[in-house]
């Protein structure tokens, strides 16, 4: 007897009622993504779980991976055994043994109504077989140390004890598309990571001005950007030539708004990637009050220039939340690596903090920025990042 199979339920998604189907075809397409290492194994789908059949395979590598994915609430070992009484007491008493509890529970979950015994009364008959063949082991139905539960379905019945936590949130790809503005920062992966989390898939823009930005600098970005395949499949990195229109600013704008017009020039170039795209909002790693261009009247004006919707999941979080999310999805080594960002090499020490609409419209009239514009998206590189080397997904602390 072994553990044989891994039991994925799947919280949330139970929620989403006639949409449930498209949210489980997407997680069981994600799930197989991040499993094509292992061809040996199997998934399968019955009423409301996914199962792994391992055929084999060592357990832990595919829970390492697995429990990354947005849409698990949980996972299990899992024994099969026919729906017969003898194989189920067997499998119980198998899967209490290997595991350190010195308490326990059974709770029995009767899907198949043409077996025999009703829940209750299997509840009873499990838990004083367990007892007859186990030493120095009680019941404790309110805080068990261990809970074996038994699911009795059509196909077969399933034993499980211990409960491994999965990541939550909604399959990637139930939630459309946003393009992330993707610095070499702490914030912005972290912003990533959010939205992949509420089932959004991702692709980044990164604003690059060689020579005064490194090829270094640049790399950061796609090694962040593979950070965060880890919850998803891959990554398309747009990278903008953004030298020439920067340097535009700086001569014709007045000190205290380029910061302003640099980011209303980022919103510009992409909103036409999303248009060439078919995304349908954008989102940064902003958050209210931490730098002079991330206060209210600093929104105000650099939303003046999209009416895509600009999606800012870090704006009423603190520094230090934003770094313990960074730390535990590893992106927080990378981020704090020394680098030039485009932002910080043309831009005044002090930056405006309540730059107004009307004013910076005026500015604004001074160039012909449009073709600017135009050139940066023309000239545009893009570098797909896939999560191929990844098999390692050991992201301990947030969870
Ligand atoms: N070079 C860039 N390329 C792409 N997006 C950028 C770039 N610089 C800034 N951004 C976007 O603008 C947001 C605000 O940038 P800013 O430099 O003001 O803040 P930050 O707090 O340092 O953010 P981060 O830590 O993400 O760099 C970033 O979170 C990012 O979404």
């Amino acid at each position: 007897m072994e553990f044989d199979h891994i039991l994925i339920r799947y919280g949330e998604l139970a929620l989403k009622g006639r949409n449930q189907k498209y949210f489980i075809n997407q997680l069981q397409h994600n799930i197989q993504h991040k499993l094509k290492p292992f061809p040996n194994i199997k998934l399968k789908r019955t009423q409301g779980r996914l199962f792994i059949l391992l055929n084999g395979e060592e357990p832990q590598p595919i829970i390492e991976r697995v429990r990354w994915i947005f849409g698990i609430h949980s996972l299990s070992l899992a024994i099969k055994v026919p729906n017969e009484l003898t194989k189920i007491e067997e499998a119980a008493l198998y899967a209490l043994e290997n595991s350190d509890g010195k308490t326990f529970k059974v709770s029995v979950r009767r899907v198949n109504k043409s077996f025999p015994k009703g829940s209750q009364e299997m509840n009873q008959h499990l838990g004083a077989h367990l007892l007859r063949y186990t030493e120095g082991i009680h019941v404790d139905v309110h805080n068990p140390d261990v809970e074996i539960k038994v699911e009795i379905r059509k196909d077969a019945t399933y034993i499980t004890s211990h409960v491994i936590p999965g990541a939550g949130g909604l399959p990637v790809g139930t939630s459309g598309k946003t393009l992330l503005l993707l610095s070499g920062g702490i914030d912005s992966p972290v912003a990533g990571y959010m939205m992949m989390k509420r089932g959004v898939e991702l692709e980044a823009i990164h604003f690059h001005s060689p020579p005064f930005t490194s090829d270094r600098a640049k790399q950061k970005v796609l090694d962040l950007a593979e950070k965060l395949t880890a919850f998803g499949h891959q990554l398309k990195v747009h990278v903008v030539p953004f030298t020439t229109l920067q340097q535009k600013i700086f001569q014709e704008i007045p000190e205290g708004y380029a910061m302003t017009v640099m980011r209303r020039m980022m919103f510009r170039i992409s909103e036409a990637v999303c248009r060439k795209h078919n995304i349908l909002s954008m989102t940064t790693g902003e958050s209210l009050g931490q730098v002079a261009s991330q206060t209210m009247e600093s929104m105000h004006t650099i939303n003046e220039v999209t009416n895509f919707p600009i999606l800012r999941p870090l704006v009423a979080m603190d520094k230090q939340e934003i770094i313990k999310i960074s730390r535990a999805i590893d992106t927080y080594d990378i981020s704090i690596r020394p680098y030039e960002d485009c932002c910080t090499i043309f831009v005044p020490k002090s930056p405006k903090t309540k730059p107004k609409r009307d004013k910076v419209n005026q500015f604004e009239e001074s160039f012909d920025y449009q073709s600017y514009i135009d050139e940066a998206v023309q000239n545009i590189e893009t570098i797909v990042v896939s999560d191929e080397k990844r098999q390692d997904n050991l992201f301990d602390e947030l969870f």
